[in-house]
């Protein structure tokens, strides 16, 4: 295990993931926060970009360079797609790097070409440890690659599920609905706030999503079935939050208390996600700004589907919390340190 305190970096700290990820490392007990970084608005303190990161407000936001952020124990890296590579070669291997970026997480650099346009990096470790079999690759892993946040909820709903059995995998469909800082921070035209409030749309339609693939690779480790997933996202007008409904044919004579018995099974010991009380229903703002996951099932007998609703916070367990849990098992940390379950109501 690493002596504290743990210096870390974090390259894109203007950033909602990077804002997020220091929101998260200012309440860690073993971190000390070093380096922070930031393209354009390098040269700018942290608060006039990050009001709510007090404690680091007088911090100047410096150049995102290999020297900048060589020295320190961890470096998460929470840039645009595609950034990650030219630091993760030149950092040692002695330092942990989480990538908060889509650069690492596929395995197939088909697949990636597809959905990306760019030649594939590499894939490092997948940072979902409650998809079974990820724990032990992330445990004292140098390298990390931090999941995308609708496969982070859409693959922990169905995983249950799939480990069991208990559904058609080649006929899964999910449709999820994010909040505007999914989106990053940068202005784009269709995120306005005249745009997107008192407005929903579908975005990404017609399995051409880059999490789609992503999705299919996670459940694709649990089964030797083929798995087939039509995604769609949507965009909500709440600035945080992901609700995913995901759906399944059962298989024959399967009961709903199958599937819960199967979901409170896989989840007993994960400190992260919560199948709900049967009657309640997964809502965004329960696990507003936690680490929490929280999941549904029911059955829907005439359509003989089973039906999976999930809450995340997209910038908490769906990035930086996840981020910070990595590290976590990186060092050798209990893995819950500096995270809650605790959201923010009303
Ligand atoms: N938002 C989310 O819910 C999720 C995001 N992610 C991933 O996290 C990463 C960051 O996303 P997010 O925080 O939303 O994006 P933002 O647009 O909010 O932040 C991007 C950050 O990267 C910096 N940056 C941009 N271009 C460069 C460059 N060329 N060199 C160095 N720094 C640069 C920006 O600096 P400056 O302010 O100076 O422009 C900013 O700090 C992405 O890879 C994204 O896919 C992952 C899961 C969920
Ligand atoms: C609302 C919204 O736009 N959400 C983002 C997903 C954010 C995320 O998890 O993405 P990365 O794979 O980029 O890390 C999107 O659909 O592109």
């Amino acid at each position: 295990m690493h002596m504290s305190p743990i210096s870390v970096a974090v390259a894109g700290a203007s950033g909602y993931a990077g804002g997020e990820v220091l929101r998260l490392l200012l309440g860690h007990p073993e971190v000390q926060i070093g380096a922070l970084t930031a393209g354009a608005n390098a040269g700018e303190t942290l608060g006039s970009l990050q009001p709510h990161l007090v404690p680091l407000a007088d911090r100047v936001l410096e150049d995102t360079t290999v020297e900048v952020l060589s020295g320190h124990d961890v470096v998460f890296l929470a840039l645009p797609h595609g950034q990650s590579a030219q630091y993760a070669a030149a950092l040692g291997e002695d330092v942990v790097i989480i990538d908060c970026g889509a650069d690492y997480r596929l395995t197939d650099p088909g697949v990636w070409e597809k959905f990306y346009g760019t030649p594939h990096a590499g894939s490092w470790p997948y940072g979902l440890p409650e998809l079974p079999g990820q724990r032990a690759q992330l445990t004292g892993a140098r390298r990390i690659a931090v999941p995308g946040c609708y496969p982070t909820v859409s693959s922990l709903a169905l995983a249950p599920a799939v480990v069991a059995g208990l559904v058609d995998t080649s006929d899964i469909v999910v449709v999820a609905a994010s909040g505007t800082s999914g989106a990053g921070k940068a202005a784009k035209p269709h995120l306005l706030g005249s745009e997107v409030m008192g407005s929903m749309t579908a975005y990404g339609v017609g399995g051409v999503h880059r999490h789609g693939p992503e999705i299919v690779q996670n459940l694709g480790t649990l089964t030797d079935q083929p798995v087939k997933v039509s995604f769609t996202p949507l965009l909500a007008p709440m600035p945080r939050g992901i609700l995913a409904t995901c759906t399944a044919p059962v298989a024959e004579g399967v009961t709903l208390e199958d599937l819960r018995t199967a979901y409170l099974k896989a989840y007993a010991d994960e400190p992260f996600v919560h199948l709900l009380p049967e009657g309640q229903w997964p809502a965004t703002k329960a696990v507003h700004g936690s680490n929490s996951v929280h999941l549904q099932v029911a059955l829907d007998e005439d359509a003989g589907r089973a039906v999976v609703i999930g809450a995340v916070d997209n910038l908490a367990k769906g990035t930086a919390g996840a981020a910070v849990q990595c590290m976590n098992l990186a060092l050798g940390l209990p893995e819950a340190t500096g995270l809650s379950t605790v959201g923010v109501a009303p």
